[in-house]
């Protein structure tokens, strides 16, 4: 086999890499970044728009239109600077602040960077065609038939899932497309799911001027700790939405396309709205990238190692990174795992051993044990490693302390009256922090001192040495160790 620095022009005229990359999202990015550092030949296939769906509607768009809504919100909640506020938000302006976020939806400045890599760019379809090789068709017909030395990387995201609810097709619905690239505000707008998108959509959109109605079968945000989703479910209501818990859509009736959708509830009860959002989980972009020609079932999520090489496939050349390994569906993550795998594709490649034991240079250990997450919602809720239920469920010895955040003066002077609220999970045999959450304004950036102290497993005798500054949210470390050593 070739190591590194191996493609020479004519390589290049015969379509053959060291590393070729299916999905130019910000997880393919960062795959072919460090295969190119490593000095490996690299090709990128993109079908859309480089820079994935989180450039253009998810994480980026959401956050630039929700970040004026708490902006306000912030706002109201200090005596003095709530006198300030009047009117509405300037709808024109949150669009246009959206628009310059996802330039526009041009993809030029995403595609130069990847060209300044020294990787090359193919626009169109990507398929695997057996071990090693990938087809290319581009939308004008053209077909590129490229060969990968070392390997290739799947990195193709995924789409939003429509549950199989008679009128579906006819309600025309949003999903995260329509819910981060519309300019219009629907008057009233219907809400279905009660995970991560659908509660920062009915932030959003409420905040926007919508009438949001959010219908979601079970408590809102199931992965984090209860607390959470009850947080954010009251905050939303506070805000003017509808939120019902434990609601079940059964048919959607849209005979006019212009008009109003009816949406029939599992109870008999109906709801009218203007438009109807479906926020009801993901699928992996992998039916029809030609996983059958290297003996894996199309559609379906792909299992990897911690390098993220893909299981069940010989010779270690297949891997699957971001979205599509269903691992954790966060950008922050795949961009991890993108290091992570570009770096030991390199050592394979130049036949270096793998440094693959947990919390090494090629193993992806904070996938299991130190995910951090924020739904930047009002309030917001963050989060880093396991809940008490999934420790408990992990077989640790645990115990759980929960703080209310007006015991910190920081959080106080932050808002008037401030809500939220904390919990540490302490791994008791260790004296080592699994997780920790919390949920209140402004919590958003205090998660990464929680993200250090998981994923370092910092000891607790050390941590009440991090003193946090007098008066900031952050304050509530004090507390919740303090609590801790109480008992
Ligand atoms: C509304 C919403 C908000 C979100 N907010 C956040 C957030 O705030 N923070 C966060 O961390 N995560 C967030 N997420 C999740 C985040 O968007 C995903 O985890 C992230 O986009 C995954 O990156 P990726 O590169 O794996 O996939 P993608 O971003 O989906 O990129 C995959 C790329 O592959 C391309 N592709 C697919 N198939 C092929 C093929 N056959 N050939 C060539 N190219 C192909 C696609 O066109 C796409 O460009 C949000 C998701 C949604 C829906
Ligand atoms: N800020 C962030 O980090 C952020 C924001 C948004 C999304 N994301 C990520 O993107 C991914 C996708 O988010 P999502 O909210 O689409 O999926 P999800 O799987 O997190 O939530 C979907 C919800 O819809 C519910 N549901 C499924 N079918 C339903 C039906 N027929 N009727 C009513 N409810 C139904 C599920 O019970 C679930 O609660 C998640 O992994 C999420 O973490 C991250």
């Amino acid at each position: 086999m070739r190591g590194p620095m191996s493609d020479t022009h004519a390589d290049r005229e015969n379509g053959s890499y060291d590393v070729i990359v299916l999905g130019a999202g910000p997880v393919g990015q960062n795959v072919a970044d460090r295969a190119r550092a490593a000095g490996l030949g690299v090709a990128v296939v993109e079908r859309e728009l480089v820079g994935g769906e989180c450039s253009y509607w998810a994480c980026v768009p959401s956050k630039a239109l929700l970040r004026p809504v708490i902006a306000v919100a912030d706002a109201r909640r200090v005596d003095g600077a709530r006198e300030a506020v009047t009117g509405r938000l300037g709808t024109g302006g949150v669009f246009g602040r959206r628009n310059r976020y996802v330039t526009d939806w041009d993809d030029s400045g995403q595609a130069a960077f990847v060209t300044s890599l020294g990787a090359d760019l193919f626009r169109g379809l990507g398929r695997l065609d057996g071990p090693r090789r990938v087809t290319v068709t581009g939308d004008d017909g053209t077909t590129h038939h490229l060969t990968a030395r070392h390997a290739v990387a799947l990195a193709t995201g995924s789409r939003p899932v429509l549950p199989d609810i008679p009128g579906m097709a006819e309600a025309r619905p949003w999903t995260n497309r329509q819910g981060t690239d519309s300019s219009t505000v629907p008057a009233r707008l219907a809400v279905v799911g009660g995970g991560g998108v659908g509660v920062e959509m009915a932030t959003l959109w409420q905040g926007l001027g919508s009438q949001v109605s959010l219908l979601a079968r079970r408590p809102l945000l199931p992965r984090m700790e209860p607390f959470a989703g009850e947080l954010v479910a009251d905050g939303l209501a506070k805000a003017g939405a509808d939120v019902r818990i434990g609601a079940e859509v059964a048919a959607l009736h849209r005979p006019d396309p212009r008009g109003p959708v009816t949406l029939t509830l599992a109870d008999g009860s109906r709801l009218e709205a203007d438009e109807v959002m479906f926020a009801t989980g993901r699928a992996p972009r992998t039916d029809d990238i030609g996983l059958e020609t290297v003996g894996l079932t199309p559609g379906s999520w792909l299992d990897v190692d911690t390098t993220c090489l893909v299981a069940g496939v010989e010779g270690a050349w297949l891997y699957a990174v971001g979205d599509v390994n269903h691992r954790a569906l966060l950008t922050h993550q795949g961009k991890y795992q993108g290091r992570t795998a570009g770096d030991a594709m390199a050592a394979r490649a130049a036949g270096r051993p793998l440094d693959d034991a947990p919390w090494g240079d090629h193993a992806t250990t904070a996938d299991q044990h130190a995910v951090p997450q924020v739904f930047f919602t009002d309030p917001e809720a963050a989060a880093v490693g396991l809940s008490a239920e999934q420790a408990v469920r992990a077989g640790h010895r645990t115990k759980s302390v929960d703080v209310d955040f007006t015991a910190a003066q920081g959080a106080n002077l932050y808002a008037d009256g401030y809500r939220g609220k904390a919990r540490m999970v302490v791994d008791l045999d260790r004296e080592v922090l699994l997780g920790v959450t919390f949920v209140g304004p402004g919590v958003s950036e205090l998660l990464h001192s929680a993200t250090v102290a998981v994923a370092a497993e910092v000891p607790l005798k050390r941590l009440r040495h991090a003193i946090a500054c007098f008066p900031t949210v952050s304050e509530i470390w004090l507390f919740l160790l303090a609590a801790y050593e109480r008992g």
